[in-house]
């Protein structure tokens, strides 16, 4: 199965109409040399623009879902294409209404929308899209021919769990779109190597590069086997990082080292005695 990470450059001076139109025509041109395409986290905005984010917010279905779709489908690949701001209409048409989510995107080859996962942990602590985004609540697997991926966001990277249900849910591939700052640039490496590893998975975590909100990005998008090896990553500039792997290496390294088989559920706490 052959992979390209598209590692976007979100700087200030590009409008969210010419990096939309740019960044499309960067997975046209992935057509013939990858199945699937991976986008960043919030690659309209930056994922540390926070006063963006309410103003560049778009519907489901807004403009950035119809262009993806029509990119994917001229390119003839599966799409991950990132996450957008989404903000539910308000229509009077339920509850949620108005509130803004960081939604993840996955097309089909064919253009149609397959998979939309609002990211579960919002990072930020007490400020930022902690306050701003409301917090998704389901986790979201997608079936492609050669592969069931699991899709997560960014900050998502830090939380096992999050992965392991993924796993539970039949994912072999992890694929995160992130906008990783290049200050935890450490974490992001052995974060990513970790979940490949825990999880006997690969891992595929596309990040951003440039800087926006003051805040240098990571780069280093990377791609990890089952087994914890890096088998490629990015610099740290804008670049389409291609990969070719064996998806049937998840089966053969969860049967040679069945580590997963000896999970142990339901752990209690210790009662405490003072
Ligand atoms: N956009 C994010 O989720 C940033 C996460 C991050 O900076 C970190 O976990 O560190």
């Amino acid at each position: 199965m052959r992979a390209s990470l598209i590692q976007i450059a979100v700087e200030e001076g590009e409008s969210v109409e010419s990096r939309r139109a740019r960044v499309a025509a960067l997975v046209r041109e992935q057509a013939g040399a990858a199945d699937l395409v991976v986008l960043p986290e919030l690659w309209t905005t930056g994922a540390f623009a926070y006063e963006r984010f309410g103003s560049e917010a778009e519907p489901l279905e807004g403009p950035t879902h119809e262009v993806m779709a029509k990119a994917a489908s001229d390119a003839g690949v599966w799409l991950h294409a990132g996450s957008i701001p989404e903000r539910v209409p308000s229509d009077g048409s339920g509850p949620g209404e108005g509130t803004l989510y960081n939604t993840s995107l996955v097309f089909s080859p064919d253009g149609e929308r397959v998979a939309a996962y609002r990211k579960i942990h919002r990072f930020g602590f007490d400020q930022g899209e902690a306050v701003l985004m409301g917090a998704g609540e389901e986790l979201v697997t997608v079936r492609l021919p050669e592969t069931t991926v699991g899709v997560a966001t960014c900050y998502d990277l830090r939380f096992p769990e999050l992965f392991r249900g993924l796993v539970d849910a039949g994912a072999e591939t992890l694929v995160l779109s992130a906008g990783w700052p290049e200050r935890r640039r450490e974490h992001w490496t052995l974060l990513a190597r970790a979940r490949a590893v825990e999880n006997q998975a690969f891992v595929l975590a596309c990040g951003t590069a440039g800087t926006h909100a003051g805040v240098p990005q990571a780069g280093h998008s990377i791609v990890v086997d089952p087994w914890g090896e890096v088998l490629a990553e990015a610099g740290a500039g804008e670049e389409a990082l291609r990969v070719e792997f064996d998806p049937s290496r998840v089966a053969t390294t969860r049967e040679q080292f069945p580590a997963l088989k000896d999970r142990v559920l339901g752990l209690r706490t210790p009662e405490r005695r003072s």
